[in-house]
């Protein structure tokens, strides 16, 4: 679907071109009254005309061959090959209807800037990574999904070179005669290009490139995750994937809570493929990873000589990257309060404006944020605005962390045994009896990531089948005493009986542990029943 509209997009650049050449006008249309192949088009059929008839020859502009459409507003004579001109037309209709707004080409008016400026409009309108390049390789237009391959705004691409990013894709272009295929690395992405060449008077005028990011897993578009892939049948999994499973197909924007290396990208990942926006990109930044200085024009890109010295050619910002997408913002607790009141006036206002710029530019992004901080006490700090807070915590999300479901610890070593020991290349490898009672008397302060990456340490260091207690990290032999017991029952028990000992035993004691472990309070009072807690 998509390449053929892109299809017909390339060949309408192609029909544009042969539409400008001759239009008639009403006065002109006037005199044709008399002429038979006049009458049969203004019946509503197209006519094609080998040759040119006798009686348009004398009100002719120039002298080729045509092709006649006409209504009352006025003929079309566009010069072509007739049936070129034909399928031509056909896809200037299918691409009009794919891209919301059919061409009334009944009522065309040919007019040269009105029509580059439809193709402009359509160029910027695509989800289609498309560029045009003329002859001398100085771009014209440029889509923004081809923006962001080359990494840049539209107004610090147009009229430069094309071979500021690419000398061989340049190179190649030039050797392209009317179609090809050009393979090129541009900022490390494999990219292949699709072009199509426009001839006008006989010469090459123009390129119209259509770009396609080979190895997607370099593409921001990306995203690994989807709520089937997310492992655990825990209780406390279960409610938080089921929550977010019914807010997924909604707009709303949602705040993660969780320690860190529980999941949080991985639940905002698979809340993007559930939702509408699933095929438009899907946007992480760091918030905390950034330098305050940089976290600005990072989210909110910069124009053009925005910084006197600085690298002169504008940046997207994520929120511009992400256009029709989603944008992740983790470690939101971490954002500076300036930018906090540029993200709530965007929150808003659905409109910011680039470092420098003072054009007011639409979002339509979908806001995800994530933290490991409890944003409520920043509030009280003052390090967080209590209105921003509101704004982001529209549905809150708890992802738990592994102590918390540690149920699922069986299922996630063993998915993640089989990651690391296919990607060795070898069998299967699995824990001996000890190794695997330290897994699971160890408190995994650093959640999924840490169990990952205890794993991966694992299968690395062990040559054979089996990983033993030797295999493991320091800091997981440090309580390893050599005891038989059952981990998963134990484990849960000393954390219900830790927190009793931390909050107490009455009912808003309980509610607090119920909340803190992720489940609800009849839940908390089954578990507390089941493992003998009175
Ligand atoms: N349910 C899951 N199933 C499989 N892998 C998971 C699951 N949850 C997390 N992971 C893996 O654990 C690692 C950490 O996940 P992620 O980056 O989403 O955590 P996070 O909470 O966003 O961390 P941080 O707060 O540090 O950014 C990733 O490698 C991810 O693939």
């Amino acid at each position: 679907m998509k390449a053929n509209v892109m299809d017909n997009l390339i060949k309408m650049v192609d029909l544009i071109t042969e539409l400008t050449t001759a239009h008639y006008s009403q006065e002109q249309l006037a005199s044709f009254v008399d002429c038979p192949v006049y009458r049969e088009a203004e019946e509503g059929r197209t006519v094609f005309l080998e040759d040119r008839p006798s009686c348009l020859r004398e009100h002719c502009l120039c002298d080729s061959t045509f092709i006649v459409k006409t209504n009352k507003q006025g003929m079309l004579v566009a010069k072509g090959k007739p049936k070129r001109l034909e399928e031509a037309l056909d896809c200037f209709i299918d691409a009009g209807e794919y891209l919301g707004f059919l061409y009334d080409y009944e009522n065309l008016k040919v007019e040269n800037h009105k029509l580059k400026k439809e193709l402009k409009l359509m160029i910027n309108e695509t989800n289609e990574a498309v560029m045009v390049v003329n002859h001398e390789g100085k771009i014209q237009s440029a889509s923004l999904p081809s923006c962001r391959i080359f990494q840049e705004t539209e107004s610090s691409m147009i009229n430069k070179s094309i071979c500021l990013w690419s000398e061989v894709l340049w190179e190649e272009l030039e050797k392209v005669e009317y179609s090809g295929n050009i393979q090129v690395k541009i900022h490390d992405h494999d990219v292949h290009v699709i072009v199509q060449t426009v001839i006008e008077g006989g010469i090459k005028d123009r390129y119209v490139l259509y770009l396609q990011v080979k190895d997607r897993s370099q593409a921001p578009i990306h995203t690994n995750y989807s709520f089937s892939n997310i492992i655990g049948t825990s209780l406390a999994v279960e409610r938080t994937k089921r929550l977010a499973e019914r807010v997924a197909p909604s707009e709303t924007t949602i705040l993660l809570r969780g320690e860190s290396g529980t999941g949080k990208e991985v639940f905002a990942q698979s809340i993007h493929s559930a939702s509408r926006r699933s095929d438009q990109p899907f946007i992480a930044i760091n918030c905390a990873a950034i330098p305050e200085a940089l976290l600005e024009s990072e989210l909110f890109g910069y124009d053009s000589g925005a910084f006197t010295g600085a690298n002169q050619k504008g940046k997207l910002g994520k929120f511009e990257v992400a256009k029709g997408g989603t944008i992740f913002l983790d470690e939101v607790g971490d954002m500076p309060l300036s930018l906090q009141a540029k993200l709530l006036r965007l929150l808003q206002e659905r409109k910011f404006e680039r470092v420098g710029g003072t054009m007011s530019i639409d979002v339509d992004v979908r806001i995800i944020a994530a933290t490991h901080q409890d944003l409520d006490v920043l509030v009280q700090q003052g390090k967080f605005r209590q209105d921003l807070f509101f704004r982001l915590n529209v549905i809150q999300l708890v992802i738990p962390s592994l102590r918390d479901r540690i149920d699922d610890l069986p299922l996630l070593t063993e998915s993640f045994l089989k990651e690391y020991s296919l990607r060795q290349g070898g069998r299967s490898k699995h824990f001996t009896e000890e190794a695997w009672l330290l897994l699971q008397q160890y408190d995994w302060p650093g959640n999924i990531r840490e169990l990952k990456n205890v794993i991966a340490h694992a299968t690395q260091i062990e040559v054979g089948d089996q990983l033993t207690v030797d295999s493991l990290p320091v800091a997981l032999r440090k309580g390893y005493k050599n005891v038989v017991v059952t981990p998963t029952h134990a484990s849960e028990k000393e954390r219900l009986l830790e927190l009793l000992d931390q909050y107490g035993r009455h009912t808003a004691a309980k509610k607090q542990i119920a909340y803190e472990l992720n489940m609800s309070l009849p839940t908390l009072y089954r578990r507390l029943k089941k493992h003998g807690i009175k």
